[in-house]
């Protein structure tokens, strides 16, 4: 087709003006996003790898991910603060200890050998539940170590997740490892640790903490022997949830 160079010069003009003033609108929107994205709490390095590793990938590094909630959890014991701290490591992201959301009353109870009821666990996960949120929230990763030992604590966790519609697991942006180990193993563990004056909970209360531990073959939890290497287990927990991670791997890992 011949076009007319009477219409075509001002249409070529418009177009070239349109694109011109419209790049540098995405230009002025990507700076500001640049500099107002919630970046991962705490290294703009893992920003800046995370952004070099998007557009490797040939995605738009400019798309924040959604934060991830990986909840290390299993009974006393088994090592959750071991590997739920690596793992943060690993991931350049911060890390909820649940010891740490604990009551006084609770510690307590626990030092004197007497297993907490639900109504005790109650506020104690949902203040967990709303730490993870905050993370989840301003688009950040989390490491959490929590024992998590029934559906209905977990329920509590995953509601971090303000679209979590419950049951629909594979969705949530809480997940779950569960660190598992022979009772015999864990007393072990258990004990040195409180000859070493460390840790405020007697191997004495791992029974009622095996019986209660419950998972749901529905909820897809990853069942994982924590007499491994805990740094192969922060590996293999990665390699899981690589996909879904918002942060990216430290070199070392
Ligand atoms: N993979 C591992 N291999 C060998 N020892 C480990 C491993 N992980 C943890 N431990 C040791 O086992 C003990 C219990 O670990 P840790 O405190 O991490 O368990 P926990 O599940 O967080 O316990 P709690 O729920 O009571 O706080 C610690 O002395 C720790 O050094
Ligand atoms: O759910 C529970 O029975 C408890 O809260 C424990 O699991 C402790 O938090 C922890 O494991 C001891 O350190």
């Amino acid at each position: 087709m011949k076009l007319k160079s009477a219409t075509w010069v001002p249409q070529v003009w418009k177009w070239t003006k349109w694109r011109r003033s419209r790049s540098a609108a995405v230009g002025c929107c990507r700076r500001r996003l640049q500099l107002t994205t919630p970046l991962s709490l705490t290294r703009e390095p893992v920003e800046s790898e995370s952004r070099r590793r998007s557009a490797m990938a040939g995605s738009d590094p400019l798309v924040a991910r959604p934060g991830l909630a990986i909840v290390i959890m299993g009974v006393s014991g088994c090592g959750k603060s071991t590997v739920a701290a690596l793992l943060a490591e690993a991931l350049g992201c911060s890390f909820i200890e649940a010891d740490d959301y604990h009551s006084q009353a609770n510690k307590a109870k626990m030092s004197k050998g007497i297993p907490l009821s639900d109504a005790d666990r109650t506020p104690w996960l949902e203040s967990l539940r709303d730490a993870i949120r905050d993370r989840l929230d301003g688009g950040e990763d989390v490491a959490v170590s929590c024992s998590a030992l029934q559906l209905k604590y977990r329920e509590i966790l995953r509601a971090a997740d303000k679209s979590y519609q419950p049951g629909y697991y594979a969705a949530c942006r809480v997940k779950f490892v569960c660190l598992r180990a022979s009772a015999e193993v864990i007393t072990d563990r258990m004990q040195r640790r409180s000859s070493e004056g460390k840790h405020f909970m007697p191997a004495s209360l791992l029974q009622s903490q095996l019986d209660l531990l419950q998972i749901d073959a529905a909820e897809g939890i990853t069942e994982v022997d924590a007499t491994m290497r805990a740094g192969d287990i922060v590996r293999d927990t990665i390699a899981q949830f690589r996909e879904e991670l918002a942060s990216t791997v430290s070199p070392c890992f």
